[in-house]
């Protein structure tokens, strides 16, 4: 681990593997009534609260000063009891478990100990902060896809470090994401750490032997256009994927594109599985704004193993403008080489759905 942000680092790391317990354990035992449908018409469950109820709560005691961006609140907990008790008997399920001091957890986090109902619930309304571009904030999503959490898919517990509107630290735990992308049928829940100027590391998410804390470096691996393999969404209503097909066309791409739900594509990606080569998320056309929580981890991911993320138009990301990536629109994120061949297929297609 690098000295570098070295106690935000541990401070995340265990707040993203203590959420990734929880929602695991959750999935395995979700019942109907435990997930609901928000304004937008995206489904949130007991799982998202908790596990921002956690993270929430680690972060406020171990950095009091930090300003959150989280997606969820509590107003529908608020007023459904059902829904708060059972959210409070999971974050405090988490939350409780006794410090790992030999793993660096502090009880001064808050963590060994159980909370009220009202701590809990004003601990998810810290991730209010409405963002900016100077000073020191969090942003997290506690469960990001969590479509693809319902389906059993992949998902990804997501926490970024922003320093005057830029990632500094990006913490990414999968749980169902196999550990070694050579064996995919083997042990799952790797967990990702890039830290800015110092790399991506990959390590397990839930270690149980000594040398499962060794940090594996990931660098992306040098691909040809030819050899490039799509990751894109599976949700038809988050990217334009037909657009997508006609630019594999362009590009002579010839592999059928790997879908994935969530930040778990970054990861992927960062890591060269099944040559993927590219992570291409292209607007539907509707003028919906990304937001930062489901970016800004993932893209310090892709940067620290030597590639490039910028919006469909070729555009850096902006995390300084609020909650939302406000006038970028969509994420292209590939290797150097092929980057810039890529955008340019993009912007030969113009007209296209979401170009
Ligand atoms: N119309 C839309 N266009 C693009 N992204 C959208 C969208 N509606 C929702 N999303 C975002 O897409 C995220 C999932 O991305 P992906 O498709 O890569 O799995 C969701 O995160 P959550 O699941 O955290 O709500 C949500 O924030
Ligand atoms: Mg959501
Ligand atoms: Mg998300
Ligand atoms: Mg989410």
């Amino acid at each position: 681990m690098s000295d570098y942000l070295s106690s935000e680092q541990n401070v995340a790391v265990a707040a993203v593997r203590r959420a990734c317990k929880l929602t695991t354990s959750v999935f395995n035992n979700l019942v109907k009534g435990e997930t609901l449908v928000k304004g937008d018409k995206s489904p949130v469950t007991v799982a998202d609260f908790s596990a921002q109820a956690v993270i929430n709560t680690i972060l406020l005691r171990a950095f009091p000063h930090d300003p959150i961006i989280g997606e969820e609140d509590a107003s529908d907990l608020r007023t459904n009891e059902l829904l708060r008790t059972r959210v409070v008997d999971l974050a405090n399920e988490a939350l409780s478990e006794k410090p790992n001091v030999e793993a660096g957890e502090e009880p001064s986090w808050g963590i060994g100990q159980k909370w009220g109902a009202d701590d809990l619930l004003a601990a998810i309304d810290k991730g209010n902060y409405e963002g900016g571009r100077s000073g020191r904030m969090w942003t997290l999503d506690p469960i990001d896809g969590t479509k693809g959490f319902l389906r059993g898919g992949q998902y990804a517990v997501c926490l970024a470090l922003l320093v005057d509107a830029r990632v500094e630290l990006g913490v990414i735990g999968c749980p169902n994401l196999p550990l070694d992308p050579s064996s995919p049928d083997g042990a799952r829940g790797a967990l990702f750490v890039a830290v800015r100027g110092h790399g991506t590391h990959q390590l397990p998410l839930f270690p149980t032997l000594s040398a499962d804390h060794t940090h594996i470096p990931l660098r992306m691996p040098t691909l040809a256009l030819s050899q490039l393999r799509f990751l894109e969404s599976v949700e038809k209503a988050h990217a334009a994927l037909d657009t997508n097909a006609r630019i594999a066309e362009v590009l002579g791409v010839t592999e059928a594109p790997a879908r994935m739900d969530s930040q778990a594509k970054y990861a992927a990606l960062a890591r060269g599985d099944g040559n993927g080569g590219v992570y291409l998320r292209l607007p539907t056309g509707v003028g919906y704004r990304e937001k930062i929580w489901d970016h800004a981890p993932g893209s310090l991911l892709i940067e620290e193993a030597g590639g490039i993320v910028s919006d469909s138009r070729g555009q850096s990301l902006d995390f300084g403008l609020g909650r939302t990536l406000g006038e970028n629109f969509g994420v292209v994120a590939a290797g150097k080489a092929v980057h810039a061949q890529i955008l340019e297929a993009i912007k030969g297609l113009g007209g296209a759905p979401g170009i």
